[in-house]
């Protein structure tokens, strides 16, 4: 039996498109499911929190939907061990899907799932807050301050559903990015990694814990990343000035931006972040709010993908 969560609105309809195509070849094999679909925003969450509870052992639970769609179905999960995930992406961004390399036919990913003989153990990430307000998991990753705030108004921007429509849906990411680098003051704050000393820093455009390589539609923020080594992969960028910074961003996107003076990569499996003012956070693309306090974990191999 294979559980279905599937976002209908995933890249403005495309979603219950692939999950008509899905269906159909689903009952062509005579395979048993159960499909649910997301009617608002949360609901993913809440689904995999209900098919978990009504069902006892291992489940196979297979999402249909973008980025942020899979984030909110594993926040929902409660216990990770217990799901075998299936993914198609249906995505604008699919930063999970191309990071692990997925076909973009769904037809495809739907014959790997099934056809799954063993599972692909993948790294997940926490963000907790000293007040356990944020406890979320995320499987792309997070980022505080800049990035976030794209990702923010990406959710509710008229321009993503306009650009989805005519196939541009990437150049969202693009199109705010270069809004935000203007329109978003810097940070301060200290950054400690794996429980060393926390050193400050000013002028902070943003700081980043990637478990994939890809964010924000294909920007290849963590070019070294690996999602099975149980680390992070930081990035932050401190200490430009906003002219500096536009020279950069195109070395970001395809990921030839380390080495550059104020920008800083390393890998570290615990990273703890002070900020003299709360910020906007994003995991996986959802913004849950602005905080000040965060320390990321990666979680070693506690996904478990049908691949
Ligand atoms: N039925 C629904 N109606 C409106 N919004 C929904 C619905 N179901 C889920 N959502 C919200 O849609 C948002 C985006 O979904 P999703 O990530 O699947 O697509 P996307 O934004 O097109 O893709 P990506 O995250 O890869 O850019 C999520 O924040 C989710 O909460």
């Amino acid at each position: 039996m294979y559980y279905f969560i599937i976002n209908p609105h995933s890249c403005t309809g495309k979603g219950i498109h692939i999950w008509h195509q899905v269906q159909k070849e689903l009952d062509r094999r005579s395979i048993e499911y159960v499909s649910c679909l997301t009617t608002h925003a949360g609901h993913g969450r809440e689904l995999a929190e209900h098919i978990f509870s009504e069902n006892a052992g291992i489940l196979k639970l297979v999402i249909i939907g973008g980025d942020g769609t899979v984030n909110e179905v594993v926040n929902g999960i409660p216990d990770i061990e217990r799901a075998h995930i299936g993914y198609i992406p249906a995505g604008s961004s699919n930063d999970l899907g191309r990071s692990l390399g997925l076909s973009k036919n769904p037809l495809e990913n739907l014959d790997r799932i099934l056809n799954s003989k063993e599972l692909h153990l993948m790294d997940m990430g926490l963000v907790t807050t000293p007040d356990k307000e944020l406890h979320n998991v995320f499987l792309v990753s997070t980022g505080l301050g800049y990035d976030a705030s794209v990702c923010r108004e990406a959710l509710h921007a008229p321009l993503k559903n306009f650009l989805n429509h005519i196939k541009l849906g990437k150049l969202t990411y693009i199109i705010l990015a270069l809004k935000q680098l203007f329109a978003r003051p810097f940070m301060e704050g200290m950054i400690s990694a794996d429980g060393g000393p926390y050193k400050n820093y000013r002028k902070l455009l943003l700081v980043t814990s990637m478990i994939q390589k890809y964010e924000g539609g294909g920007m290849k923020m963590a070019p070294e990343a690996d999602p099975n080594d149980g680390k992070l992969s930081i990035c932050f960028v401190h200490g430009l000035s906003k002219p500096k910074l536009i020279t950069i961003l195109p070395f970001l996107l395809v990921g030839k931006h380390a080495g550059f003076r104020g920008v800083e990569t390393f890998h570290c499996r615990e990273l703890s972040v002070k900020l003299k003012s709360p910020q906007v956070i994003h995991l996986d693309g959802e913004c849950p709010g602005d905080f000040s306090e965060v320390t990321v974990t990666c979680l070693h191999n506690k996904v478990q993908l049908l691949q």
